[in-house]
């Protein structure tokens, strides 16, 4: 062996030592060549599989000259030439740009309230760009933010950093999107709020490669699933253009929608501010300004509170008054903190026995096989008739309807609602949160145009006289025949009312699908739906409490039991005046409504009499509850008989929704009394043929088959052979204003335009514009 190396290989010709080595080498070469490949593997299996985000980029520190070129041009980072500590300049023009370096500081920086420490914010912009509109608007936004955060009105100078303003093609994601920027100076920590910029494009460009990147980390299983979760918050803003794409579904700004979505994961749920939408060639300008004054806001909110506000808890699955969901329709991702809605949902079922929609198969089974208080139909009690004990008691001072330390104030802040006073209450409306998102609103804007985002759904009293079977109260509130308790002035209600309305929208801002536009439309109440639970018309100053309403040019809807002639004749003009008719004839709605006057047959046919008088006025509306086994059968020429005497406007036909509360389930109610749609359109075309036939001028106008719902209309609002049920809200207003509350005027007078098509009898009613989703959020093709 020694030889061959000798004559031929590595040794010839070289003496001594080295010679030696080459020897040694040559005889164990086989061994040492093991040896380093098995190191070199632990070594690259070492860096590959150690968790990606503690490979900490080191950040050199800059020299304070370099810091300010960095922040300079609005904190464009640029080709500006950098100087790391201790070396000499480099020229940073070529490749990825990085930021390398210390953010700019201000000298006053402050403490964020409630933090204990002094910290600042930095104002991230990223935006991605082919054709260079959106570096030219990134540079603006961060420009005004930079103007106007600036200046906190309040001395606070100085918590915010200039924004930085970073191009998504040149950053390293890793320092971005797998964790967030590393602090530089641990004595004054630095909170980061990212604001992403982004056109769509469906070819292929940096955004592909920026949710690639945002898909994978979210997926790579050595990564926490929410590794940018150290964010302060984030908001996207896309850009896109409707000539080519002309809805969400054909790709207008998809991806911004999907960076929304990917940011949402990443971040633990941080979104601050809904995702803005704009079309660059139509509305840029006023959806971008809508945005950034609503990311002003947040920032003005975290500065003052050093959080960015509340989350979704008792706002989401609110359910309006004739409309009880109980439902949970969010998908998969919303902003709230799990293991709080966990421990709600647990509370909730064990406390109200309230079963989810997704129970309804079960429920459904459960009433087929009949449970324990099937066919029960507890009678109603009459508390009029024991005023014996009354006169006895001894003087007690007036209580509240519902004190802060109730039962009833727990359960129904826990079902949703906002008390104000002590006998208001105000809640969102599932309709307003699926409005909010896009996915449609309520048949009172395919019937009237009242855009559900827009809506404040209240009632001024809180109590009732009825206990209807389909009530979603679930037993709990006050109940009575006249009102006995301490009475709020209107002032106090109005502002509760709403305070409590907008806190319970800025609570849904971070719900996914939320959309910046529609959030910014909600911030400004256009209508009120005077129909939660209780009696409005209970509230002994409803008339003034309806001028604060119309003073603002809110319009208002009210629905009354028709249980209280007196106050229904004193009450004073509405958008539009509605009673319920829970029932054809006395039996069937002793049974259904339960009311607790024992003349409830005669109160209720004296106010059909005053509602015949005031249709002159005003609009006014029968809204008919469909309760199968309780009010449908044989009952349509009773309904028709009811129609004749009080000749309303209009009359909504609704299928019930079962709520599955305990109340309900006690008055024997359950799934198998939910009329399908096809039961509700074939009750209606019966009672149309019906008052036809009588020569009563009625006909099918609209319909909202997603909410089970039917409009039959006066013939007063057709017009040349079309239907006009949509409401002229502004002649409205200029009509109280010139001839008051009490003022003469018709209900022709304020109607609006044509009944759109897609709302007509037919047609289904769902707004196309809108998109239609089960309750899993999964698309529906309408
Ligand atoms: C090739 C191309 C593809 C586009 N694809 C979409 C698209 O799928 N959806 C959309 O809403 N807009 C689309 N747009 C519109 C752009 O997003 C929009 O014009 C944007 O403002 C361009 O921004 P920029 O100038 O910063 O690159 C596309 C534009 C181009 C030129
Ligand atoms: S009218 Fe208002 S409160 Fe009623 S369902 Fe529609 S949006 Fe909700």
């Amino acid at each position: 062996m020694t030889s061959r190396i000798r004559g031929s290989g590595y040794g010839s010709g070289v003496d001594g030592p080295f010679r030696d080595i080459l020897e040694v080498w040559h005889e164990h070469r086989a061994a040492v060549l093991f040896a380093t490949t098995c190191l070199l593997a632990v070594v690259w299996f070492y860096l590959e599989l150690r968790p990606r985000d503690k490979i900490a980029t080191t950040i050199p520190k800059l020299d304070q000259e370099t810091t300010s070129s960095i922040t300079g041009d609005h904190g464009r980072i640029s080709k500006e030439k950098i100087v790391l500590q201790g070396e000499k300049a480099k020229d940073v023009a070529t490749g990825p740009r990085r930021i390398k370096g210390e953010l700019r500081r201000t000298d006053s920086a402050r403490k964020i309230p409630g933090s204990g420490q002094e910290r600042r914010i930095q104002i991230l912009v990223f935006y991605s760009s082919l054709t260079g509109s959106t570096e030219r608007t990134a540079n603006d936004v961060a420009e005004g933010l930079g103007a106007s955060l600036g200046d906190q009105g309040d001395g606070s100078r100085g918590t915010f950093l200039r924004p930085l303003v970073l191009d998504l093609a040149q950053v390293d994601y890793d320092e971005y999107f797998i964790s967030t920027p590393k602090q530089t100076d641990p004595n004054i920590p630095v909170d980061y709020f990212y604001l992403i910029l982004l056109p769509s494009y469906n070819i292929d460009s940096i955004n592909d490669n920026l949710l690639e990147h945002l898909r994978e980390t979210h997926h790579d299983f050595r990564i926490d699933t929410a590794p940018l979760s150290g964010v302060l918050g984030y908001s996207v803003f896309g850009f896109g253009d409707r000539e080519g794409w002309p809805s969400e579904d054909e790709g207008f700004c998809f991806q911004a929608k999907e960076v929304d979505k990917w940011m949402a994961k990443l971040t633990g749920r941080k979104r601050a501010y809904p995702l803005g939408m704009s079309d660059t060639k139509r509305d840029l300008q006023e959806r971008l300004d809508e945005w950034m004054d609503g990311v002003k806001d947040i920032m003005n909110l975290v500065t003052r509170t050093g959080s960015l506000g509340e989350g979704v808890p008792g706002s989401g699955d609110a359910v309006e008054s004739d409309d009880e969901y109980a439902s949970g329709e969010d998908d998969e991702e919303v902003l709230v903190d799990e293991s709080l809605t966990a421990k709600k949902s647990k509370k909730k079922e064990k406390s109200s026995n309230i079963d989810d929609v997704e129970d309804l198969g079960r429920i459904m089974k459960a009433s087929q096989t009949g449970s324990k208080t099937s066919g029960s139909t507890p009678v109603a009690v009459d508390f009029t008739t024991y005023t014996k004990s009354a006169t006895k008691k001894p003087f007690q001072p007036i209580k509240e309807m519902v004190p802060k330390n109730s039962p009833t104030y727990a359960s129904l802040t826990k079902q949703g609602y906002s008390i104000v006073g002590s006998h208001s209450g105000v809640k969102i409306c599932r309709w307003t949160k699926s409005a909010l998102r896009g996915r449609g609103s309520c048949y009172k804007f395919s019937f009237y145009g009242i855009a559900s985002h827009q809506c404040m759904e209240t009632t001024p009293s809180l109590s009732c006289s009825n206990k209807c079977v389909f009530c979603w109260r679930h037993g709990t509130n006050p109940v009575g025949t006249t009102w006995r308790w301490v009475v709020d002035p209107p002032e106090l209600i109005f502002d509760g009312v709403k305070a409590g309305h907008y806190q319970k929208i800025k609570m849904l801002r971070g719900v996914p699908g939320v959309r910046a536009e529609r959030f910014a439309e909600a911030m400004r109440i256009r209508h009120c739906a005077l129909s939660l639970v209780g009696e409005p018309i209970f509230y002994p100053h409803i008339n003034e409490f309806l001028a604060m309403l119309h003073g603002e040019r809110i319009s208002s809807f009210l629905v009354c039991n028709a249980q209280h002639p007196d106050q229904l004749a004193a009450l004073q003009a509405v958008t539009q005046l509605y009673v319920s008719i829970d029932a054809s004839n006395k039996e069937s709605l002793r049974k259904i409504d339960r009311p607790l006057h024992r003349d409830f047959w005669e109160r209720f046919q004296r106010c059909l009499d005053i509602l015949r008088e005031k249709r002159r006025k005003q609009r006014t509306v029968f809204r008919l509850t469909l309760v199968k086994g309780f009010n449908v059968e044989d009952e349509v020429e009773g309904y028709a008989d009811l129609v004749e005497r009080g000749l309303p406007c209009f009359v909504e036909v609704k299928g019930v929704t079962y709520c599955g509360t305990s109340s309900s389930a006690g008055a024997g109610l359950s799934m198998a009394n939910v009329p399908f749609y096809a039961e509700v359109t074939e009750f209606v075309e019966a009672l149309n043929a019906k008052l036809n036939e009588r020569g009563l001028a009625y006909g099918i106008a609209a319909e909202h088959a997603h909410s089970c719902c039917v409009l039959l209309a006066s013939d007063r609002f057709k017009v040349d052979g079309r239907w006009h049920t949509r409401i002229d809200y502004q002649r409205f207003f200029e009509l109280l204003e010139e001839r008051g509350a009490d003022g003469d005027w018709t209900p022709e007078e304020y109607m609006g335009s044509e009944t759109p098509e897609w709302a007509t009898w037919g047609n289904g009613g769902f707004d196309p514009r809108d998109t239609r989703v089960d309750r899993k959020g999964r698309k529906i093709e309408v």
